[in-house]
C-alpha cells in the first residue's frame, strides 16, 4: 500500500510505515501526477483536494486531513467516486484554547484590563469555541455564546449575534462557508466594522475569510481602530500586509499548532485508515509524545492574573509567535508564512505542565500530577 502525505504532518512514518510505504510532499504543491499510483491520501488543510488533483488518481481509496476544518475537501466527489475520507474533528481544539487564554492574558496587560471584569463572546460555540468559553470563565469573565444554527436546532443559553458584538472580547470560531442561512464568509463586514467601538477587541483562529480584511485596514487606519488577535487572514498565504501593523498579535494560522493536536490529527487519520483496511491498531497516542521540557510546577494559591500570564507562558509564549511572524514579513520574503508554519518550533498544550499541589483550576487547561497519573 502506498500512503502519500503532507510533509508538515508529523508521526506518519511511525504510525503507518510498519505496513505501507510512506511518501512524503509539500501539501501546497501536490498535483494530479504525485496521486497516480497512490492508495491513500493524508493532507492539511493547504491540499484543495478537488477534481483536478484526483483526475489520475485510479488507485486511490482513502482520503484524510488531519485538521477539524474541511473547507479544502470537496467530499461530495469524493463520495460519489467511493473514497472513503476522514478528518480530525476536535483533534486541535485544546491548543487553540491555549492560543486564546495566551492573547487573553496578553490583552489584559496591554489593555491594563482585568479580565474578570470584561465579557467574551464566542461566535461559534463548537468544538474550539467551548474551549475558549471554558478557559474565558476560568479566567472569571461573562462568557456569550452566540452560535445560531445551534439555536435554531433547540439548543438553549445563546445569544445572537447583534449581542455577540457587543462584547468587550469577541473570538471567532466557525467553520467557512459560503452559502446558506449561515453563510460564516465576510461574517465580519463592513456594517459590523463600523458599529464597533473603539474599546473593543476580536479574535480570529477560526478562518481569515470570515473577516473582510480590506475593510478592517480602513477602519484600523482611521481615528478609532479596534484591538485585533489574528492568527488566520483573508487570502493566506497572501494576506494584507499593510493591516500587520494594526494588530496586537498576528501570527501565521498555528492556533491549532500544538505537537499534542497535531498528533491527534495525525492519529485520527491512523485510525480511520486501520479501519478501512481491517488493519488492527499497534500504537497508541501517548506512545507519540516526547516528555515536555517543563514538567511540574508547585502553586500554593490562585495567582492573580499576571502571575498567570508568566505561569502559560512557561509554556507557550505567543508573543515569540508575533515577533516572529512580524520579522518574517519584514524580511519580504514571500515565501515567510508557510516557512514559519513548516519550521514552527515544538509547542506543547498547557495540560503537558502538571501542577504538583495547591492551586489548580482545569478550566484553564492545566492538570493534577494526580490527574496525569490517573491517565496512565
Ligand atoms: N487557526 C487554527 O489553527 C484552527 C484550528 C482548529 C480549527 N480552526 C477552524 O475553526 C473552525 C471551527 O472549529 P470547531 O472545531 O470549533 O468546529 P465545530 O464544527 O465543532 O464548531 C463550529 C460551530 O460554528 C457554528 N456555526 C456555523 N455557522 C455559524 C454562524 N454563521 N454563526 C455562528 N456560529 C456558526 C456551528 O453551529 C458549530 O457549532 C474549523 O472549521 C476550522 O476552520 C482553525
Ligand atoms: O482546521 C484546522 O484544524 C486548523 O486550521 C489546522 O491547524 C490548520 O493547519 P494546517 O492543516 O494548515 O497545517
Amino acid at each position: 500500500m502506498r500512503v502519500l502525505a503532507d510533509e508538515n504532518m508529523p508521526f506518519v512514518q511511525e504510525l503507518f510505515g510498519e505496513w505501507a510505504e510512506v511518501i512524503t510532499r509539500p501539501g501546497r504543491q501536490l498535483q494530479a501526477a504525485d496521486l497516480h499510483d497512490i492508495d491513500a491520501l493524508l493532507v492539511r488543510s493547504v491540499t484543495h483536494v478537488n477534481e483536478a488533483l484526483l483526475s489520475d488518481a485510479r488507485r486511490l481509496s482513502f482520503v484524510g486531513t488531519a485538521t477539524i476544518g474541511c473547507d479544502h475537501i470537496d467530499t461530495h466527489l469524493l463520495q460519489q467516486r467511493g473514497i472513503v475520507f476522514a478528518s480530525a474533528p476536535g483533534c486541535n481544539k485544546v491548543a487553540v484554547g491555549d492560543y486564546v487564554l495566551a492573547a487573553l492574558l496578553r490583552i489584559a496587560t496591554h489593555k491594563n484590563w482585568q479580565l474578570k471584569d470584561k465579557t467574551l463572546a464566542v461566535v461559534g460555540a463548537g468544538n474550539t469555541g467551548s474551549e475558549v468559553a471554558r478557559r474565558a470563565e476560568g479566567l472569571g469573565m461573562r462568557v456569550w455564546r452566540c452560535d445560531p444554527p445551534r439555536a435554531d436546532a433547540g439548543a438553549s443559553g445563546l445569544v445572537d449575534y447583534a449581542q455577540a458584538l457587543t462584547a468587550d472580547v469577541i473570538s471567532f470560531h466557525v467553520p467557512i462557508t459560503h452559502e446558506g442561512p449561515y453563510a460564516t464568509h465576510h461574517l465580519l463586514n463592513a456594517q459590523h466594522i463600523a458599529r464597533l467601538n473603539e474599546h473593543q477587541v476580536l479574535i480570529n483562529a477560526c478562518r481569515g475569510d470570515t473577516w473582510d480584511n480590506q475593510t478592517l485596514l480602513a477602519r484600523q487606519q482611521g481615528e478609532k481602530p479596534l484591538t485585533l488577535v489574528m492568527d488566520v487572514w483573508e487570502h493566506e498565504p497572501r494576506l494584507l500586509a499593510e493591516l500587520v501593523p494594526h494588530v496586537l498579535i498576528a501570527t501565521p494560522h498555528i492556533a491549532g499548532y500544538s505537537l499534542e493536536g497535531k498528533a491527534r490529527g495525525t492519529f485520527a487519520l491512523y485510525r480511520a485508515l486501520c479501519q478501512h483496511i481491517g488493519q488492527p491498531e499497534r500504537h497508541s497516542l501517548s506512545d507519540l509524545l516526547p516528555p515536555p521540557g517543563v514538567r511540574a510546577v508547585s502553586l500554593q494559591a490562585a495567582p492573580e492574573q499576571h502571575r498567570l500570564e508568566q505561569l502559560v507562558r512557561l509554556v507557550y509564549d505567543i508573543e515569540l509567535d508575533d515577533r516572529r511572524f512580524r520579522r518574517g514579513l519584514a524580511s519580504g520574503h514571500a515565501g515567510f508564512f508557510d516557512q514559519l508554519r513548516k519550521e514552527y518550533a515544538e509547542r506543547r498544550e498547557l495540560g503537558s505542565l502538571l501542577l504538583s499541589d495547591g492551586w489548580v483550576d482545569a478550566r484553564l487547561g492545566f492538570k493534577t500530577l494526580a490527574s496525569a497519573a490517573d491517565n496512565h
